[in-house]
């Protein structure tokens, strides 16, 4: 797959087919276009696709912090993974944002175009005037010959499969529904950092991993998880919370997993940590011991519902 970091950096020598959009997450929705943009290109033309980057609402509404279901590295390996030919990467800015959908087309959409084609989403076409802008997109296409295909939105369990509903369901913990939207295990990936020393005291030492700042943190939580470290994959639990039990002042949200059967030192190192389901709350214990006991029942719970995963499949 080419990577262009501006429209402009794009000029198709052949004949192509053509989608855009945001695509954070690259779920199933997003996966359904793709692969309508695949099929419509075989064999005669390439296949394009022109995403944005940042996210047109973490530069539009800078009075909540937005965050990402994948960090753009993630989404760039997810859109690889597809098998589309061409990725145009294009900044987006206030500028940008500013600009009419007509002024925008006519940027793409032009005599000289060597596009054949465009696949969109139901909702995927940007610009100022959004909502009129896929019969915008009709009418111009249309001038220069142009055919667009609308892919209707995919449906999960009567739920539209959008990347906001998948930020909404792993916000409330409901890790299986974005996962089956997603169509892969959402994935906490990064490095491992020191923490207080405290899990090897208990027996149980947790990798505390350190990730993207922009990065969407699932609900507050005990997880069971699978952990991916140097392509072997690993079971394990997960702590998503402040410790409330330990930690009296520091509120900062800690990620911190227990891996089974695993007995490295890997500070530094990175791993990959896939959120499977939620257990229960993080609880404040009134003694370590408590809390001790607690994270055994944790292990025993995982391994019972790890194991029954085994047997179903
Ligand atoms: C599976 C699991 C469940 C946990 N549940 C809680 C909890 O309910 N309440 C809490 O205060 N801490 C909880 N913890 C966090 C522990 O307090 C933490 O792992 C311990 O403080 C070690 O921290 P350290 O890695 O900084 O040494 C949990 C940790 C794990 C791995
Ligand atoms: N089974 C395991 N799961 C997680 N980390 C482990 C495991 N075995 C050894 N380790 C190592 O121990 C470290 C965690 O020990 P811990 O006492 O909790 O220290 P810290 O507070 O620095 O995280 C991990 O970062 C890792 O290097």
């Amino acid at each position: 797959m080419k990577i262009y970091s501006l429209i402009n950096e794009f000029s198709s020598l052949d004949p192509c087919v053509f989608t855009l959009g945001i695509f954070d997450g690259v779920h199933i929705g997003h996966q359904k276009i793709i692969k309508n943009l695949i099929l419509r290109s075989r064999k005669k033309y390439c296949s394009v696709l022109l995403t944005f980057h940042p996210h047109p609402k973490e530069i539009l509404n800078t009075n909540k912090k937005f965050f990402y279901l994948n960090t753009l590295s993630e989404r760039i390996y997810n859109l690889k993974k597809t098998g589309i030919e061409h990725l145009i990467v294009h900044p987006f800015t206030t500028n940008f944002s500013k600009l009419r959908t007509k002024d925008f087309l006519k940027k793409i959409l032009h005599p000289k175009s060597k596009i054949r084609k465009i696949i969109t989403g139901y909702d995927s076409i940007i610009g100022k005037n959004r909502d009129s802008s896929y019969e915008e997109l009709k009418k111009i296409s249309h001038k220069y010959g142009i055919k667009v295909y609308k892919v209707n939105p995919y449906k999960f369990q009567k739920k539209i499969v959008s990347s906001t509903h998948i930020r909404e369901s792993l916000l409330l913990g409901n890790i299986q529904w974005a996962n089956r939207a997603l169509g892969y295990f959402y994935t906490l990936s990064g490095n491992v950092i020191e923490g207080k020393g405290i899990g090897k005291m208990i027996n149980f030492p947790t990798a505390n991993l350190q990730i993207d700042s922009k990065k969407l943190i699932p609900k507050q939580g005990v997880y069971a998880v699978k952990i991916n470290y140097l392509n072997n994959m690993y079971l394990g639990m997960l702590n998503i919370g402040i410790n409330p039990t330990l930690e009296k002042e520091n509120r900062k949200i800690k990620i911190e997993v227990h891996i089974f059967d695993f007995f490295e030192n890997i500070y530094g190192k990175k791993i990959d940590i896939l959120m499977i389901r939620i257990i229960r709350e993080e609880k404040k214990f009134n003694s370590i011991q408590e809390l001790k006991k607690q994270i055994c029942m944790d292990k025993i719970n995982i391994q019972k519902f790890f194991s029954c995963e085994k047997k179903i499949r």
